[in-house]
């Protein structure tokens, strides 16, 4: 017999209705690229492959996970800045600003080291195409990592992890937040499909040794589950660094099918998002629809507690 559970019966409803967003197709730039030692050249070279970007038609940006400095414990409180303070005291976020507004473009700007009071962080600014911040996400989950003989990283060594979800109303859309070992979290993701998102972004610099097993197997997952577009930008790989990023920047559709990829040198990946994807595989497969609430349930705490 079939279940008498109705979805409006949820503790927070599922966002079966999307938003209309402000655009339905636009090329979305991954600019997977590397990161030295030399952060003005870092911050100069991002600002080239954005310029690139939009040139080719790109109307969103997306960058790597700690993109102006190495990843290593030993980097992230030299390279970091006080985003908040801003202007000559965040030179990576003062160039993001101006790229946006002058190129009219939304960027979602990969990670950055940042400096608050006694603290540090691995945040992610969003910038729309007015130059203005629209969000900043402080990386949830930290990665600590200790695979013997393989990989071991403490991030929480040095890092605070952030206490939001960040979601944001963009001129391309509802887009989603979270750095790399967030993407680890269906939670998160579900969390900001029940709240409209149309896309998710995640900076992120999976490795060696999770990176080809989980990399792509975690947006494809995320974005199956909820059935939105999830994109990627990993730093390119060093194969001489302390950490060697993984690479491989991805657009997924919301069928998961991958619709662009790369290996791991420097590239930009343009690639095209059309949100009525959305709505044909939702409706395809109404998975919004077959959820057994009286089963199991997601509760948004952030949003319950606001
Ligand atoms: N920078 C990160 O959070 C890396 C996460 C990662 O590699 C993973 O396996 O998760």
């Amino acid at each position: 017999m079939a279940s008498t559970y109705k979805p409006e019966q949820a503790r927070v409803p599922p966002a079966v209705q999307l938003p209309v967003p402000p655009v339905t197709k636009f090329k979305i730039a991954l600019c997977q690229l590397s990161a030295t030692d030399d952060k003005e050249r870092n911050i100069v070279h991002a600002r080239r492959a954005i310029e690139e970007a939009a040139e080719k038609g790109a109307q969103l940006v997306l960058l790597p996970e700690i993109w102006n400095s190495p990843y290593s414990n030993d980097c992230l409180p030299v390279y970091a800045e006080d985003i908040d303070a801003g202007g000559d005291a965040s030179p990576s976020t003062a160039m993001l600003s101006e790229a946006a507004r002058s190129l009219q473009i939304t960027i979602v700007g990969g990670s950055i080291p940042e400096r608050s009071g006694d603290r540090l962080y691995n945040t992610c600014c969003v910038f729309g195409k007015d130059g203005k911040l629209k969000a900043k996400h402080r990386k949830i989950h930290l990665f600590d990592i200790d695979i013997p003989g393989k990989i071991t990283f403490v991030e929480s060594k040095t890092l605070t992890a952030g206490d939001n979800h960040t979601i944001v109303d963009t001129d391309v859309g509802r887009i989603g937040i979270g750095i790399c070992l967030d993407i680890e979290f269906q939670e998160l993701a579900m969390v900001y499909a029940a709240r409209g998102a149309h896309l998710l972004c995640y900076p992120g610099a999976f490795n060696m040794t999770t990176g080809p097993l989980h990399w792509e197997l975690l947006q494809r997952s995320r974005a199956a589950d909820n059935q939105l577009y999830v994109a990627t930008c990993s730093p390119a790989r060093d194969a001489g660094a302390g950490y060697i990023a993984w690479g491989h920047s991805t657009l997924v559709g919301p069928f998961g099918e991958v619709l662009a990829t790369t290996e791991h040198e420097e590239t930009i990946i343009i690639a095209e998002i059309d949100y009525s994807q959305i709505e044909l595989r939702r409706t395809n497969l109404p998975l919004q629809n077959q959820r057994r609430g009286d089963l199991y349930q997601l509760v948004d705490l952030q949003r319950l507690n606001s």
